[in-house]
């Protein structure tokens, strides 16, 4: 593919995340249901040797970084690239930023690593960028036919949360996972309907670890979401909305409300492949 290339890393969103297992090896069996969002990092893939540049409002946050995904991705290739990225994306959050990234330069510089998975356990699903239903360690894919439009309201207490202490601190381990199969989802009120029923595991030990949490998702849930819910090991939690337009009203009410926190409003990605 030529360079430069100039592209969107999507955020991910776990709409649900249930874990039914974990294995010899600490890491854990999870179901997922995993869309991607319109908002996302912005990287650029230029030809020349292997650099990274940040940009963006989140740049400061991967300053200290000492080995960044976009770096770790170009080596996984075996190839040289000069790279910049936007980050928007607030660091460590549950919304598999620095995944997207990887994926993009993965992309950008037509890799196809046979475990790309090595890079993080959320780079097979950023690599399809697609709605999933996401199974095993992160690898298992099932895609899932074009979800009805969801307007998503993002929330994060502006602290970075490690994924390996959420997952430690999970008291439970082996937890049903979602129906098999997974209904259609006609509508937006069906798929929330659907959701409503499921869960995110990860969701107690995260407030466990940092309460915050809790509030980010009451606030939420006073604005009138559909459903509120925290995505991935968080901190990150997600509001839905019926039009785009309460989606903005929500983000305005509690962005100003809370000036430390990180809010933001998206559709769904429009799918890539
Ligand atoms: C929890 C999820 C859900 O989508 O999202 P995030 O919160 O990170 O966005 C992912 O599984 C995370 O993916 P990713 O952030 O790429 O994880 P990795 O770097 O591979 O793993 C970080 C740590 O999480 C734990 N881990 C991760 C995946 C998994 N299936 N079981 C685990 O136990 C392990 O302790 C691992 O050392
Ligand atoms: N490009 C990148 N963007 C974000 N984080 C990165 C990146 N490169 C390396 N990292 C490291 O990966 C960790 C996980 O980041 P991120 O993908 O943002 O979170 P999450 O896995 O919770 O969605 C961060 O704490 C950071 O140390």
């Amino acid at each position: 593919m030529p360079l430069p290339r100039r592209e969107a890393a999507p955020a991910k969103l776990n709409l649900s995340l249930h874990v039914t297992g974990r294995r010899a090896d600490g890491y854990h069996l999870l179901d997922s249901l995993v869309v991607f969002l319109e908002l996302g990092d912005v990287v650029t893939v230029a030809p020349g040797p292997l650099s990274l540049s940040l940009t963006g409002p989140f740049a400061q946050g991967l300053a200290a970084e000492p080995d960044n995904l976009c770096l770790r991705a170009a080596r996984l290739a075996g190839r040289e690239a000069r790279i910049t990225l936007e980050k928007n994306l607030p660091v460590a959050s549950g919304i598999g930023g620095g995944s997207a990234d990887a994926a993009v330069v993965l992309r950008a510089l037509d890799a196809r690593p046979e475990r790309p998975e090595t890079l993080g356990a959320d780079l097979p699903a950023c690599l399809a960028g697609r709605p999933l239903r996401m199974r095993g360690l992160g690898e298992i894919l099932v895609p899932l036919p074009p979800l009805p439009q969801l307007h998503v309201l993002l929330v994060n207490p502006g602290r970075g949360l490690p994924t390996p202490a959420v997952f430690k601190a999970l008291a439970q381990r082996d937890n049903p996972p979602m129906p098999e199969p997974l209904p259609d989802f006609p509508d937006a009120p069906a798929l929330i309907a659907f959701l409503q029923e499921c869960r995110n595991d990860l969701e107690a030990p995260a407030i466990a670890l940092m309460p915050e949490i809790a509030d980010c998702l009451a606030a939420i849930r006073a604005t009138g979401a559909a459903l509120a819910r925290m995505s991935g090991s968080g901190a990150t939690c997600f509001g839905l909305f019926a039009t785009a337009a309460q989606a903005q009203a929500a983000r305005a009410r509690i962005a100003g409300a809370n000036p430390g926190w990180w809010v933001a409003a998206s559709g769904l990605a429009p799918a890539k492949h």
